[in-house]
């Protein structure tokens, strides 16, 4: 690709092999990067020369607080054309109407019930990714980063001369249809479905659309970040590698043209105006970043003899919330695998949990729910609330001949929080809703054969 393609002229660092910029990813999940746009840009040895080279500023992104534990502690150096102080200017509120924070509660909504909706359908009306954000869910407090939000977008268009942080959280996108591009101020993210990306809290961005109209899924986590899970014995490999986390190199843009900043802070929009572009990060090192995941690097480890393991051992990634194994969202796939347990009802077992489940269907079918829960869909079963596989997955896997079966083209996954779930109004009332899901167990019948006298 060359410069001229970038978006809005921005400039990427040339990967080591000096051929395609926009294989401008680096691997590895943590760790401590360093990347330039320009040779030399980045000091070495020093975080702040007296003057840093090319006259760019020198400035420090914090993800975590300062004195975090080393292994927990996050923070990247910025080497820009001018201090983030100069990206904005004097804030006014706007509304952005459909994008939600916790607490959110309604009295006319009632949260309480097993609930799927249809994909949200794509609509004519110009969408970016701030109008087009859809909220479904909050959970916990905005304002003590706790709990998280679940949304659905639709973009139509791309952001022009619009930027965008949220102070708020950290993103975890995914693409269902469409391609996104994530121009951020640590370089480029190119995004499509059965990828996601984790866009960290206070990272200024701007969001193109490649090819539309795109929908996904966001998880906005208001807590601490998402972390790779302890493997346990499951040793070293498989589950999410850290070598398949992507982060991009830098780029940067030095444009001058009347900019609008948008910041999400304690639940509010803020917009601002500035006369020039903030994506003019030339050089940075650091271990706070925004990444890419193929979801289909995930090597997925399951029963291979008998029963059904719980749902952790699709683990992602798992944003903890301070209680040891009870995370604030755990992201959990469901992907292509093969069942081999014997003697096993091997769909979902019927279960309630003390844990949230948002799932979202990005393709195929999935095991628990043959009909209903299409691509683009959601179904939500919230704390302590009794669900599982609906009839016809019933009869099929109490009935299936036990022979391996490849569970092909199929992907859905599921943000479980320790925290209830609040609908919002456009969940309950403009979102397609399936009023009957709850039907899909009525006709589970009583099989009981075990009346005295009888056997
Ligand atoms: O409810 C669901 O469909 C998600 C789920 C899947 C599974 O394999 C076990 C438990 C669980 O909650
Ligand atoms: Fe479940």
């Amino acid at each position: 690709m060359t410069i001229d393609a970038l978006p809005q002229g921005m400039i990427r660092a040339a990967s080591k092999n000096g051929t395609d910029a926009h294989e401008g990813y680096m691997p590895g999940f943590g760790n401590d990067f360093e990347t330039e746009a320009l040779p030399g840009a980045l000091p070495q040895g020093q975080n702040s020369p007296q003057k840093v080279n090319y006259g760019l500023y020198a400035e420090q992104l914090s993800g975590t607080a300062f004195t975090a534990p080393r292994g927990q502690n996050e923070r990247t150096w910025c080497y820009r054309i001018r201090p983030s102080v100069k990206h904005v200017g004097r804030f006014s509120k706007i509304d952005v109407p459909y994008w939600k924070s916790a607490p959110h509660v309604l009295p006319d909504v009632i949260s309480l019930g097993q609930y799927r909706w249809d994909p949200v359908p794509h609509t004519e009306e110009k969408l970016t990714w701030i109008t087009g954000m859809r909220t479904m869910t909050t959970a916990g407090d905005v304002n003590t980063q706790v709990g998280m939000a679940s949304h659905i977008y639709l973009v139509t268009e791309s952001m022009r001369d619009e930027y965008f942080y949220s102070a708020d959280s950290e993103l975890l996108v995914v693409p269902q249809e469409g391609r996104l591009r994530f121009a951020t101020e640590l370089g480029i993210i190119d995004l499509e479905p059965r990828e996601i990306a984790i866009i960290p809290r206070g990272l200024v961005y701007r969001v193109e659309l490649l090819d539309g109209p795109a929908r996904g899924f966001v998880c906005e986590n208001y807590g601490q970040k998402f972390d790779l899970p302890g493997r346990g014995p499951i040793g070293a490999n498989c589950l999410a590698n850290p070598r398949d986390f992507k982060c991009p190199v830098a780029a940067f843009e030095d444009r001058e043209a009347r900019s609008r900043v948008v910041i999400k802070w304690c639940g509010q929009f803020h917009e601002s105006y500035i006369d020039h572009s903030p994506l003019d990060i030339v050089a940075w090192h650091g271990n706070y970043c925004a990444y890419k995941y193929d979801l289909r690097t995930y090597s997925p480890v399951g029963a291979i003899l008998f029963d059904h393991p719980d749902p952790s051992i699709f683990t992602v990634l798992t944003a903890p919330s301070g209680q040891e194994g009870t995370a604030n969202i755990d992201f959990v796939l469901f992907r292509e695998r093969w069942m081999v347990a014997e003697h096993s009802f091997r769909p979902p077992w019927y279960h309630k949990n003390i844990m949230s489940e948002m799932m979202g269907n990005i393709a195929g079918i999935y095991d628990a729910k043959p009909e209903g829960f299409i691509p683009g869909g959601t179904s939500l079963h919230n704390m302590m609330l009794p669900h599982g596989p609906d009839r016809d997955a019933f009869e099929h896997g109490s009935t299936e001949k036990m022979a391996p079966v490849k569970q092909d083209n199929t992907m859905q996954f599921m943000f479980e929080t320790r925290f209830p779930q609040q609908l919002t109004e456009f969940a309950a009332n403009e979102a397609p809703l399936q009023d009957n899901y709850a039907d899909c167990w009525d006709s589970l019948e009583k099989k009981f054969d075990g009346a005295p006298g009888e056997k």
